[in-house]
């Protein structure tokens, strides 16, 4: 039996606030309510067709799945019907009173940080909840498809909602499928005209797989949008905008495409694809669920959107591929098993690949975008995708240490007399990096350096690659020798100091740091710091254990010490080698301050301090 009473809810604190964000705005761009609620229609009505293919009942001899605009000046309301799969009572408390995404989420939060969020709802759109911008009310009359009973949600926004049972009249109506009713603001009355409504639906809808009616007081209801499956139509027809307009509604999205690419396999399979590279980054970007978005239809029937149709890597691409092939009761087993599935996942991951070569060549600026957005997600294909990780060490783009963002192609084109290998040194941030040490030798040479500031950076780099038949080479990591290359800018320290006594210098050190570092050397890669931390040349990169060790996955190894023999503080040591607390003090002092120019702490902050402070009074004393 239905449950008669009228209860009241409240919405999930995230949804409060938007909520609040949104009445608040002084948002001007309202109009996205209507493609996000139309694109929510349009869902259902993907959700209904699917779901139909096993319960051909759901849909019966009943109205098929399209949606209906209908304007009521009267009532000073704007209806968006939809006969898709419907909610349940349960359903509407659930979707209509959380958040469920957790990009969404993150989204919100951005949103009450920012000064002026309004700039960012034009940018992404936060679905359903949208339509409180232009509706003081709203009601949503639902039936689930197959269901007897017909629920109605009311919210004035605010901190809840309430839900009951519907009213036989809006029951009777509702056969299946859902209406919201938006009880509209008075600066929000234009959206009751037909011409702002077409207008709105040609921008963004009209790529919606079904028929949008409106309906109006007089006349038949009439047909406002294409419904054409584009992916389906030759690439002669379509034009830049065509596309664009696409990409909008597929991806439900608010930028512009940066990469656009149509075709159509025929051979032991046919399937259409389009797909788009966005030109912005979207909130859920770095889940760790790296779910892709690629929509699967068969014969332009929707089947999911999870079948993860890209590479964890390529997971910003969205779009749709269609099979003529495949079955269209694809159980979720077959998803992930399905052999045919498997060849068109690999043939179109190899075609995105040489699209995005493509575009690096002719088109750059877009190429840029991509990169600029999306760079830290492909890189986990340099180690994710050993079959493809040539390609896309050649796609990367990286800041090197001549203050420009190069490929590889570039760095190797510059490479100096006798430089046989590609330099990079990893880090948290680039201007740190720029003041590190261990750039020196390498400064002093000319010889460019890639500075790697991505967290994804310190995992791929451990993987030993080539470009070109040059080994990467990490500057923090132990056997680095550049003298064979020839020095092109003499540094002070070259010429004004004598080099301290090797043997009995690194002797002294070794002794008075122990077991604090595995080794003391001499350096060839610094020429104005006294001394660098360097990781053994076989043990992980110093960043990358800095990284794992934060997330408490492995311990980390002592490091090399290495040191200028040049740096007056080095040559201090052999002249103080009679007294053993001076050496020690003098020896610490190395290991610390290079711990310090890697942005670490000392291991003993106070014996550092005191340390400092005896060499400094002794100085001031001596001078
Ligand atoms: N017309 C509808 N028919 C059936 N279910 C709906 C309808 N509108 C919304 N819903 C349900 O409510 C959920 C929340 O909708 P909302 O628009 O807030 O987010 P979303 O559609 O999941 O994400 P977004 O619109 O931001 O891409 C949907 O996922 C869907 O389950």
């Amino acid at each position: 039996m239905t449950d008669t009473a009228t209860v009241s809810h409240s919405f999930q604190a995230e949804v409060s606030e938007l909520l609040h964000l949104m009445v608040h705005s002084v948002y001007s761009e309202t109009d996205i309510f209507l493609r996000e609620l139309v694109s929510n229609a349009s869902d259902a009505c993907d959700k209904l067709r699917y779901e139909a293919i096993a319960r051909p009942e759901l849909i019966g001899d009943g109205e098929p799945p399209q949606i209906r605009i209908i304007p009521d000046k009267t009532a000073n309301t704007l209806t968006i019907a939809d006969s898709g799969i419907g909610m349940d009572r349960q359903e509407l408390i659930d979707h209509l009173g959380t958040i469920a995404r957790s990009g969404t989420k993150a989204f919100v939060q951005k949103l009450a940080e920012a000064k002026d969020g309004t700039g960012l709802i034009g940018q992404f759109g936060v679905g359903f909840y949208s339509a409180f911008m232009v509706a003081d009310r709203i009601t949503v009359i639902s039936r689930r498809a197959g269901g007897s009973e017909v629920w109605t949600w009311t919210s004035s926004g605010g901190a809840g909602f309430e839900v009951a049972p519907s009213s036989e009249e809006d029951a009777n109506r509702v056969t299946r499928g859902t209406e919201i009713v938006l009880h509209l603001k008075d600066d929000a009355k234009k959206y009751l005209e037909t011409y702002e409504i077409e207008r709105i639906v040609t921008a963004y809808s009209d790529n919606i797989q079904f028929p949008i009616m409106l309906v109006q007081p007089e006349g038949e209801p009439r047909q406002i949008n294409s419904a054409s499956a584009l992916w389906q139509r030759s690439k002669s027809e379509l034009s830049a905008e065509d596309y664009a307009k696409a990409y909008k509604s597929i991806a439900n999205a608010f930028d512009e495409p940066a990469m656009t690419l149509h075709y159509r396999a025929e051979g032991r399979y046919s399937y259409a694809v389009l797909l788009f590279a966005p030109s912005t980054k979207p909130f859920d970007l770095f889940e760790p669920a790296r779910k892709g978005k690629v929509k699967l239809y068969v014969r332009r029937v929707f089947i999911t959107d999870d079948a993860d149709l890209m590479p964890a890597y390529l997971r910003f691409i969205r779009g749709v591929i269609d099979s003529e092939d495949l079955p269209l009761n694809l159980s979720r087993e077959m998803l992930q098993n399905n052999p045919q599935l498997a060849q068109i996942r690999k043939a179109v991951t190899t075609r995105v690949i040489s699209e995005l070569e493509q575009l690096a060549e002719k088109d750059a600026e877009n190429f840029d975008k991509i990169w600029e957005s999306f760079g830290a997600v492909i890189k986990e294909g340099l180690y994710e995708d050993f079959e493809r990780r040539d390609k896309l060490l050649a796609l990367a783009r990286f800041i090197t240490t001549s203050g420009e963002k190069r490929s590889l192609k570039q760095y190797v084109e510059g490479l100096k007399e006798n430089q046989t290998e590609i330099y990079f040194l990893v880090g948290d941030s680039i201007e740190r990096l720029k003041s590190n040490p261990r750039l020196e030798a390498a400064k002093a040479r000319g010889v460019e350096v890639l500075l790697l500031t991505d967290p994804v950076d310190a995992f791929w780099t451990s993987a030993r690659l080539e470009f070109d038949g040059k080994p990467l080479k990490s500057l923090s990591q132990g056997d680095i020798n550049f003298d064979p290359i020839p020095v092109t800018e003499s540094t002070p320290a070259d010429e004004a100091q004598p080099a301290a006594d090797e043997a009995n210098t690194i002797a002294l050190i070794k002794a008075s740091l122990g077991d604090h570092v595995t080794d003391v050397k001499v350096s060839t890669r610094l020429t104005t710091s006294a001394s660098c931390l360097v990781a053994g040349s076989h043990g992980p990169d110093r960043e990358l254990e800095r990284i794992l060790s934060q997330q408490a996955r492995g311990a980390r190894t002592k490091p090399i010490l290495e040191i200028n023999l040049r740096h007056p503080l080095v040559v201090a040591v052999a002249k103080a080698a009679a007294d053993k607390a001076k050496v020690d003090d003098l020896s610490f002092l190395l290991l610390e301050q290079a711990q310090i120019l890697d942005g670490e702490l000392p291991e003993d902050p106070a014996g550092f301090a005191a340390r400092l402070n005896r060499l400094v009074l002794q100085g001031v004393a001596g001078a």
